[in-house]
């Protein structure tokens, strides 16, 4: 045994004589740990009735020492988490950082392959929603294979997908190969959207498993960052620009294949697999000086009680078995209420928001829109501080009612848009006599909800002038069919063309709602689903459970970004908000009845908090204050024997 550890020892066994605490074994399970409550406010009235339902056995009196207390605490936490965890969680984070990168680089992509490639409408919408449509299956699938080869074999796999689609793409010599190109990296997003989160939460130790889920979001959306930094610098190349964009990411998938080919499998799905002596070395590798054998036994024995759970598929065993039902219930609710928040809606449109404000150069508008890519990242950091300090659940609500009292400021915004639309005051003939429905509108709200029209209007000091609502171009929404303007117009000169929106002296409005709902949706709604469902289901559910809730978040992903454009035309922009802003109540109301905290718990606990009725979880927040720490007794590793008790006073 090394200095350190023997140092260690000494330092825990007299504070223990000091604060008259008492080591606890759990004679069967082997388990080796204090249990105890974190402050001494907590201490008198919660500490012993939270540390047994925490560990399911009976936990010792504990009185306290403030200031031993801590130094026992800080000392336990810098042992717990050596770099290797670090590394392990960033490398697997770089799936995150392709998932926002594909996602996101195709709207900047798009503006210059429809010109190059002559792309019809049809063709941008495949391009679009293939990728996002074979994700959903992958993610599908991808429950099978993570159960039959491992995490680690799955991430290898989703970045080799992302890095033959990324060649794919880059060398395109056509649409055809192109849409080869987007199914291959769907395939490999899907794989990866619901691995990563997997493997992090099964490596992390319990008080920094949140933060490092959590991680992985940020990279999905510093990912949507780049891409759209990428998306405006090439932008100014007019020839072969997409190559490089939908080219670069081959560089994070390739650094990622390379890692993994260095990096562990999961040690609790090498135990589920019998491979013991390799799950002992892989835990000692990444807990660094810590005693493994409680974390190792505990495994263990939650695989044992699984193993003797029943027949069938898991998806059959897990919808039969209430816990795992409920819990099932609760994760692809929670990814479903993200996705119909509207998020993509808002990524996707925020230039055309930014253009209601005034901004009329396309390139100007594709730099801005870095600027809302910039603000979600920035608020999901906000998500990564917050969620080991105020807990999932409450930064789930909190989020989820900023993100519902946001989408109504949005919607007003639109609404008095609408309201003060300005009115069409020039009818010019068209020169084809074709019988075109656009000469019909009298204001701009209807012709710019109308996808064939587009509103033509010159500006003089802020008033607008000869304002007319004409057919678009077919071949290009950045232009109408014919008249002032169009391409052939010669008087282009502050006469201007809004497509799919209207000038506006409420964009300001507009504008606050959408930094309004970055700020509130990014720290919790986007990260927290994921974060979740990495830890709610036993080890035996736990890939089919992710997959299904990865699943459902990239068919609502397609659904709602599909449909917006209808529900716009249909409903009006500010109905379409409005509709998002009740999804998210909605959602308010299920989050609230039905997601207990699972902060600072062992994966091993957590199925228990599913044992009560479905969304009766409102009821259980007054433990939301209990924390239970574990400290392990001895620094010794998994070279010392299984059975070794000595290690235990
Ligand atoms: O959690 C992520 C994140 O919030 C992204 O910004 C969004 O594009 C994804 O759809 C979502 O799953």
């Amino acid at each position: 045994m090394s200095r350190k550890q023997v140092d260690h020892d000494y330092n825990l066994r007299s504070m223990s004589n000091l604060m008259g605490e008492r080591w606890k074994k759990v004679s069967d399970g082997g388990e080796r740990s204090l249990i105890k409550a974190p402050s001494s406010a907590s201490l008198s009235s919660q500490g012993a009735s939270a540390a047994t339902s925490t560990a399911g056995a009976p936990a010792a009196p504990t009185t306290s020492t403030g200031d031993l207390e801590r130094a026992a605490r800080k000392q336990f936490q810098q042992d717990v988490t050596p770099g290797f965890v670090y590394v392990l969680a960033a490398f697997s984070a770089l799936g995150g950082f392709l998932f926002g990168y594909d996602t996101g680089v195709i709207s900047g992509a798009m503006l210059l392959l429809k010109k190059e490639l002559d792309l019809s409408a049809l063709w941008q919408e495949l391009l679009i929603s293939s990728t996002v449509a074979a994700a959903a299956l992958s993610a599908l699938l991808g429950g099978f294979l993570n159960g039959l080869f491992g995490r680690r074999v799955c991430i290898l796999l989703a970045s080799f997908f992302f890095s033959v689609g990324g060649i794919v793409l880059s060398t395109a010599p056509g649409k055809e190969v192109l849409l080869a190109g987007r199914l291959i990296v769907g395939v490999g997003l899907g794989i990866a959207s619901m691995t990563v989160p997997v493997y992090i939460a099964e490596a992390s130790p319990p008080h920094l498993r949140g933060q490092l889920v959590t991680v992985n979001t940020l990279f999905i959306t510093g990912g949507q960052f780049t891409a759209s930094l990428v998306d405006g610098a090439f932008s100014y190349l007019q020839r072969d620009g997409w190559r490089y964009m939908l080219g670069l990411s081959v560089l994070p998938a390739v650094l990622q294949f390379v890692g993994f080919l260095f990096l562990p499998e999961s040690p609790r799905w090498l135990i589920q697999h019998g491979l013991t002596q390799k799950a002992r070395r892989v835990l000692s590798q990444i807990r660094g000086n810590q005693n493994i054998d409680e974390e190792y036994d505990s495994i263990k024995n939650s695989i044992d009680e699984e193993d003797s759970g029943g027949d069938g598929p898991v998806i059959w065993r897990m919808l039969t078995y209430p816990p795992t039902r409920r819990a099932l219930l609760v994760g692809c609710g929670l990814q479903m209420f993200q996705q119909l928040s509207g998020i993509n809606t808002v990524m996707y449109y925020s230039a055309t928001i930014l253009q209601m404000s005034g901004v009329r150069d396309d390139r100007l508008a594709i730099w801005l829109a870095g600027l809302t890519t910039l603000t979600n990242f920035l608020f999901t950091l906000l998500g990564v501080w917050l969620v080991e300090r105020v807990g999932r659940r409450k930064l789930t609500l909190g989020s989820i009612i900023g993100t519902c009292l946001s989408l109504s400021l949005l919607a007003i915004g639109f609404l008095m848009s609408a309201q003060h639309s300005p009115p069409v005051t020039f009818h010019p003939l068209d020169p084809s006599m074709a019988n075109s429905t656009c000469s019909k509108y009298q204001l701009c709200e209807p012709c710019m909800l109308d996808p064939g029209c587009g509103f033509c209007y010159r500006e003089n000091s802020s008033a607008l002038l000869a304002s007319s609502c004409v057919p678009v171009n077919k071949a290009s929404t950045e232009q109408a069919a014919w008249g002032r303007c169009s391409n052939s117009s010669l008087v282009r000169d502050e006469t201007y063309w809004a497509y799919n929106y209207c000038p506006t002296s409420y964009s300001w409005l507009v504008l606050l709602g959408l930094v309004c709902y970055l700020a509130a949706f990014a720290p919790g709604m986007g990260p927290m689903p994921w974060t979740i469902n990495s830890e709610i289901y036993p080890l035996w559910a736990r890939s089919t459970g992710n997959a299904c809730a990865a699943g459902v978040n990239w068919t609502f992903n397609v659904l709602v970004s599909l449909t917006f454009l209808h529900l716009a035309q249909y409903f009006t922009y500010y109905g379409a908000f409005f509709l998002y802003s009740s999804m998210a109540l909605l959602g308010f109301f299920f989050i609230y009845g039905c997601l207990p905290e699972t902060k600072a718990r062992r994966l091993e606990e957590i199925e228990a908090l599913f044992e009560n009725q479905l969304c009766s979880c409102g009821a259980s927040d007054s433990d939301e204050g209990r924390q239970v720490e574990y400290i392990r007794v001895k620094g010794s590793n998994y070279h010392l024997s299984d059975n070794d008790a000595s290690d235990v006073d």
